[in-house]
């Protein structure tokens, strides 16, 4: 009995080769604490963490044909063309020996999240939602001191629309699958962590991941 989800694994194993893939998506506002995080997921539960935003930025330095492009847009706070980044994320995954992945930024508007799916064929396993004020995500972002050409007060306001706008509908989306789980990221770090702990252990046990 083929369900819809194992037909598109199937699709998934055609695209991606012979790789059968687990993966989890991190989203939340600018400086919701999603790299940060995924940084311990890392460390504890063996996943391979892919942001888009750093992988785009890698693209930049690395002198690519859309490096100007995509240097303009996060600049102003504005969404790559899916075509850009999937290709990024897939090559990420294929270059890479794991099978479980933690994709963090990604997807941030439909159409990142429909032509993923479409071209990937991969379902989500669920989705890690930081929920967190602007108030405290502007503190953090004007803090991050990274010398990122976004974390200005300007840039911060447009991502911060963009978030709202363009991405909520995301995790509304997977909110109506029963996919997501929140987390409140407003806590301190480590605090925050133990709740993630909670939701990683049982997936562990499950023999899922
Ligand atoms: N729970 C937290 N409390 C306070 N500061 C945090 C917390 N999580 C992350 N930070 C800090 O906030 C900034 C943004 O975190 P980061 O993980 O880069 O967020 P994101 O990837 O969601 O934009 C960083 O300087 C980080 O050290
Ligand atoms: N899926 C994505 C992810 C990031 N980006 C761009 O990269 C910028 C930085 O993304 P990021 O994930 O590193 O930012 P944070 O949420 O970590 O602060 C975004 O504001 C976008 O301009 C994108 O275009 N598409
Ligand atoms: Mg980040």
């Amino acid at each position: 009995m083929g369900s819809a989800t194992e037909a598109t694994k199937d699709i998934s194993e055609n695209l991606l080769g012979d790789k059968k893939v687990t993966v989890v998506f991190v989203l939340g506002g600018p400086g919701s604490g999603k790299g940060t995080q995924c940084a311990n997921i890392v460390e504890h539960y063996g996943f391979t963490h892919l942001s888009a935003g750093d992988l785009l930025r890698a693209e930049i330095k690395s002198g690519s044909e859309n490096g100007t492009m995509i240097q303009n847009m996060i600049k102003e706070g504005k969404i790559v063309p899916s075509e850009v980044t999937i290709k990024l994320l897939q090559t990420a995954i294929l270059e890479n020996g794991n099978d479980k992945f933690l994709i963090d930024g990604f997807p941030r508007n439909e159409e990142n999240r429909a032509a993923f799916e479409r071209v990937t064929g991969i379902v989500p396993e669920f989705v890690l939602f930081f929920d967190c004020s602007e108030e405290e995500m502007e503190r953090r972002l004007l803090g991050r001191n990274q010398g990122r050409v976004d974390d200005n007060i300007e840039t911060i306001k447009k991502r911060f629309k963009v978030f709202v706008e363009s991405s909520l509908p995301v995790v509304e989306h997977y909110e109506s699958l029963g996919k997501v789980k929140r987390i409140d990221a407003a806590k301190p770090i480590p605090e925050v962590f133990e709740d993630i702990k909670v939701i990683f252990s049982s997936l562990a046990s499950k023999g899922t991941a």
